[in-house]
């Protein structure tokens, strides 16, 4: 059998997560069309009779305002390091310039060989992505390969897998096989309450955004009980969260309680509580090391 961890690196809303959920062919981690969406390393298990593939996703390598943004840089900067490959992921629209520049001296620091991937083909003329596969080429030490893809359209993927598996060495199977990820529910749940709060708020709202999951309780009826918390850092951004007479947090219920019920196969009452707790990003770390931002952190 071949078993491999396999990182994703590249800055926030290149595509990563959505590439991972196309090559393991259903929705595990979560989307948004807004940068630094993930915020912490999720391992997402792909195990076949041939091979398990474990994908190490990070969130985006960005320049960090915040103490938060540290700690993800951190994150991902961890995750590149003992992997066997490496996927360096570019946003075809966006080119490659001084960000993505910044990527790849991260992976090129850490020695780990690379396949180069250039997302969002469905976006751009050829031309253009036959001059960034160059650039990557060129810029890129220890590069495998380079693949084209569009991870909404299905395309490339197919490739991608077989270049993965090829590259990765022969080793036992890490984890059983029936396995997806490495985070508990109560993290899954959270990370989809999230995700909805990041569909439908904007600007510095879904960013200023934490949810904790405080209780799952399976009652008598078969009904699953999830209290969470959606921690914000100011009023105004309470009230967003909750909007006019409660429709916003209505929405935001029922979307994420859909989804868990779908992934349970369970019926799901999704308790929702929005809290204040004033710069949690800089300095609450009840709440950081709650969300797992500390996991990587040695400091
Ligand atoms: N057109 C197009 N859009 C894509 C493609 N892949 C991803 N997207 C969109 O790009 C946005 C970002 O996707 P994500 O998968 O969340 O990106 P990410 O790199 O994991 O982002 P962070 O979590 O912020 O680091 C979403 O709106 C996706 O739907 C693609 O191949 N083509």
């Amino acid at each position: 059998m071949k078993s491999g961890f396999v990182a994703l690196a590249g800055k926030p809303n290149v595509g990563k997560s959505s590439l991972v959920n196309a090559i393991v062919g259903r929705k595990v981690l979560i989307v948004s069309d807004k940068p630094q969406t993930t915020r912490n390393r999720i391992n997402v298990i792909h195990t076949t009779n041939e091979y398990q593939i474990i994908f190490v996703d990070t969130p985006g390598i960005h320049k960090p305002l915040y103490r938060l943004g540290e700690y993800m840089v951190k994150a991902a900067v961890t995750a590149l390091k003992g992997v066997d490959l490496i996927l360096t992921v570019v946003d075809a629209k966006e080119g490659i310039r001084k960000p993505e520049k910044f990527v790849f001296d991260y992976v090129n620091q850490s020695g780990t060989p690379t396949i180069g991937v250039v997302n969002k083909v469905d976006l751009v003329d050829k031309k253009i992505v036959e001059s960034l596969v160059d650039k990557m080429r060129s810029e890129l030490k220890n590069c495998i390969e380079i693949v084209e893809t569009s991870a909404i359209k299905g395309e490339g993927i197919k490739e991608l897998l077989d270049l993965i598996v090829e590259n990765i060495p022969e080793g036992p199977q890490f984890y059983p096989e029936d396995m997806i990820t490495d985070r508990p529910f109560s993290f899954m749940a959270s990370e989809i309450i999230r995700e909805k709060i990041f569909q439908y708020t904007y600007e510095e709202v879904p960013h200023s955004v934490a949810v904790i999951v405080e209780e799952i309780k399976e009652r008598e009826n078969g009904v699953l009980y999830i209290r969470a918390i959606i921690y914000v850092d100011r009023d105004s951004q309470k009230g967003i969260i909750i909007g006019h007479k409660g429709s916003m947090i209505k929405k935001i219920g029922q979307d994420a309680r859909k989804e868990l019920e779908f992934l349970t196969n369970q019926k799901i009452f999704l308790d929702l509580h929005v809290k204040v707790k004033r710069h949690w990003r800089d300095k609450d770390f009840i709440i950081l090391n709650e969300i797992g931002m500390k996991d990587d952190i040695k400091d």
